[in-house]
């Protein structure tokens, strides 16, 4: 997850290959909550890992549920069968609707019937998010439930005992949330043991396909409830929840439909294939896939997969009511931009109570990337977009928001002059515009990219799995400098507070050394040893250089490893090879490169050239610190003359000699800390990005 202020997407390509969904948000706490109302253990596989079910399962535990996960990842969780083990607590439930709603009926029943005090809370935007509707409906059941701040939303505190009125029908709204209903249903069949309960529904109910999934998997805990259209559901008397024992959760179809639109926008090639969810899936959320091919996606389908790529480009504008698909249809607004007309999306007034006010930030942030939109009280109308800008995504704490906006990233796909418009106008200034087009496309700045952690704490990482963007896209920053100067720490922080891959190339020939000798590649056979280089699989994370699964640090700071690197330099076809594994380090979202010859040779179009100096005495100085610190005696004013002797052959040495490029920012760190240093950095790098300063 990338635990960062902002994350800035370059200009994104093409999209191809495969996704494997996380498990479904509703159905993983739908799953959970009647895994723990039931007697014995459910073994649940494919459960979705983020932070609404993390909630859930933290108040499961407090309650008196037993959770254990096998090394196979299945969690096993052991239920209370109906009966209260601890009778006072307080639950935090994040934002995590499908937390709060049904847990507040849940614990309101058992609170009434076996006493108790449970107070619910949440996130400051979970107290503003209502639930009035249901509060009602159990108050008029005979449940004691008091809101602790405001009228109608949460905290709520819930205590009992106290009677409770079966024999009417429960009545209750559907038109704010279908989790309401969902709440009730989920929650009643703990008092229906004795009569059958009925549940009439108040007015319309949106977000129908919801109750599908709350139904479904009553009915695998053995729960049968009879329903006569939207309006009426019977729980039956002697109803009790049963474990199936296993289940499996299916893919997240709201998380799929930023796949399937980035299908549509950007595999134009191959189709992008999406693991998890597919016609068999209880989610109505899977119909945003007729959504997408009604703008033009072109989507084949199994049981429990989809593959999308593109149909019709620019995309077909679309005019739909998107009450069944609440979530996905967020997805729809950023896909309005790359169409041909405009896009109206309709009967969606429950964004304005989700995450944050959706269909004002939807509105807000559409336009700061230059779209025309309208906002009604339940609509939004989306003018296709050609001159986009680059433009700095607040996300208002609303995992949909981050994922949405991350699809504008394509914006070179169709700027205005795009190729697929001089396809039409092949006249010989058109084809001019053709060639600017690469200058049009820009990057997108995402605010607070870790809200993902809601439902889909990877999805950064997922997306850039999949995409492709132009090399010359993906932004650099090269820290140069020689030894003992604090880049590697340097570049390390500077990575770290971007999102960025790192590249520390002076381990580089150390590892291929290593790897070529433990393959027992001659290293005197500069063929053989370069063919090891160019398949190094290396990473740096934390200072650590890993060498597919392994640490390799160690190995690679001993004398030994030294030696022989040096001795395999010496091929040219070795440098040839390591010259190639340093540019593909030059990945999604960006890089940060350290070494001797970053910003002058290997990344000439750095968007930023750091020179990193220290006076040879206070470079003695941290070295004389390092050794110390390790148990090696040694003698700063030797280290210092060592330094800069090296200083002297390093800048004098006919091959690559250590020189700062033109264009490289001088950094002497002698007085700075790394913070400082850090800090400095970041603020040149600003000012080469085109975002307006962030607020
Ligand atoms: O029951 C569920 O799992 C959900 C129902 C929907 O809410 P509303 O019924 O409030 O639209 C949806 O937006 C939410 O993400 C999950
Ligand atoms: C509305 C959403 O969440 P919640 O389950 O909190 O209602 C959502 O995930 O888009």
């Amino acid at each position: 997850m990338f635990k960062i202020p902002f994350l800035d997407l370059p200009p994104l390509r093409s999209a191809a290959g495969t996704v494997r969904l996380p498990g479904s948000k509703s159905i993983s706490n739908r799953v959970l909550l009647l895994a723990g109302l039931s007697e014995g253990t459910t073994a649940v596989h494919d459960l979705l890992d983020s932070d609404d079910t993390a909630v859930m399962l933290a108040s499961l535990k407090t309650l008196g549920c037993q959770l254990k996960t096998d090394h196979a990842g299945v969690l096993h969780l052991t239920g209370i069968g109906g009966r209260l083990q601890t009778r006072q607590a307080q639950l935090f439930l994040g934002n995590a609707g499908t937390a709060m709603r049904p847990l507040t009926a849940a614990l309101a029943l058992l609170a009434a019937t076996q006493g108790g005090e449970f107070e619910l809370s949440g996130v400051p935007r979970m107290h503003e998010r209502p639930i009035a509707d249901l509060v009602d409906a159990l108050r008029l059941l005979g449940c004691q439930i008091e809101c602790l701040g405001n009228e109608g939303y949460p905290p709520l505190k819930l205590t009992g005992p106290s009677p409770l009125k079966l024999d009417e029908p429960v009545k209750v709204r559907g038109d704010v949330s279908s989790q309401f209903l969902t709440a009730l249903l989920l929650a009643l069949p703990l008092v229906a043991t004795q009569q059958d309960v009925v549940i009439e529904v108040v007015g319309e109910l949106i977000s129908k396909p919801y109750i599908h999934i709350t139904l479904a998997l009553l009915e695998r805990f053995g729960i049968q409830v009879q329903r006569e259209g939207w309006q009426r559901f019977t729980i039956p008397a002697g109803s009790r929840y049963r474990s199936p024992g296993d289940l499996h959760v299916e893919g997240d179809a709201s998380s799929a439909s930023y796949f399937i639109a980035l299908g549509a926008i950007a595999a134009s090639d191959e189709p992008l294939r999406i693991e998890g969810v597919g016609q068999a899936s209880l989610q109505g959320d899977v119909r945003f896939a007729e959504a997408a091919q009604a703008m033009g996606a072109i989507v084949a389908s199994g049981p429990n997969w989809l593959e999308v790529r593109r149909g019709a480009w620019p995309l077909r504008g679309i005019d739909l009511d998107c009450n069944h698909i609440p979530d996905a249809a967020m997805t729809l607004a950023l896909m309005a931009l790359y169409a041909d007309g405009p896009t109206t999306l309709r009967n969606i007034a429950s964004w304005r109570v989700k995450e944050t006010d959706r269909l004002s930030a939807m509105a807000t942030e559409l336009r700061k990337l230059g779209a025309e939109v309208e906002e009604g009280p339940d609509w939004l109308r989306v003018q296709p977009l050609r001159d986009w800008r680059a433009a700095s995504i607040h996300t208002y704490d609303d995992h949909r928001m981050a994922m949405c906006f991350s699809l504008a990233a394509f914006n070179g796909l169709l700027s205005d002059r795009s190729p697929q418009r001089v396809k039409h106008h092949p006249d010989p200034a058109a084809i001019r515009g053709e060639l600017q087009t690469k200058d049009r496309a820009v990057p997108v700045r995402i605010l607070d990219p870790q809200c993902v952690a809601k439902t889909f704490p990877d999805y950064f990482e997922t997306l850039f799995g999949v995409v492709e963007a132009r090399s010359e896209d993906i932004p650099v920053i090269t820290i140069d400098g020689p030894t003992a100067s604090g880049k590697g720490t340097l570049a390390d922080q500077v990575a770290h507070a971007l999102g960025y891959v790192i590249l520390d190339s002076g381990s580089l020939y150390r590892a291929c050394a290593l790897a070529a000798h433990r393959g027992e590649v001659d290293l005197d056979d500069g063929e053989a040893v370069a063919a090891v280089g160019a398949n190094l699989n290396l990473s740096f994370k934390n200072g650590h250089v890993w060498l597919d699964e392994e640490d390799i640090s160690e190995d690679l700071r001993r004398e030994a490893t030294g030696l022989m690197a040096s001795q395999v330099a010496a091929h040219p076809a070795v440098r040839a090879a390591l010259n190639q594994l340093q540019l593909d380090f030059r990945r999604l979202p960006g890089l940060v490169a350290d070494g001797r010859d970053m910003g002058t040779d290997v990344f000439p179009d750095a968007g930023l050239k750091v020179f990193l100096t220290a006076s040879a005495a206070t470079r003695a100085e941290r070295r004389h610190k390092q050794l110390i610190s390790k148990g090696i005696s040694a003698n700063i004013e030797g280290l210092r003359q060592d330094l800069e002797a090296r200083d002297a052959r390093d800048k004098n040495r006919a091959a690559s000699p250590l020189h700062p490029a033109a264009d490289a920012k001088m950094l002497d760190n002698s007085a700075q800390s790394i913070e400082e240093s850090t800090q400095r950095v970041l603020a040149w790098w600003a000012q080469t990005r085109p975002f307006a300063v962030q607020r």
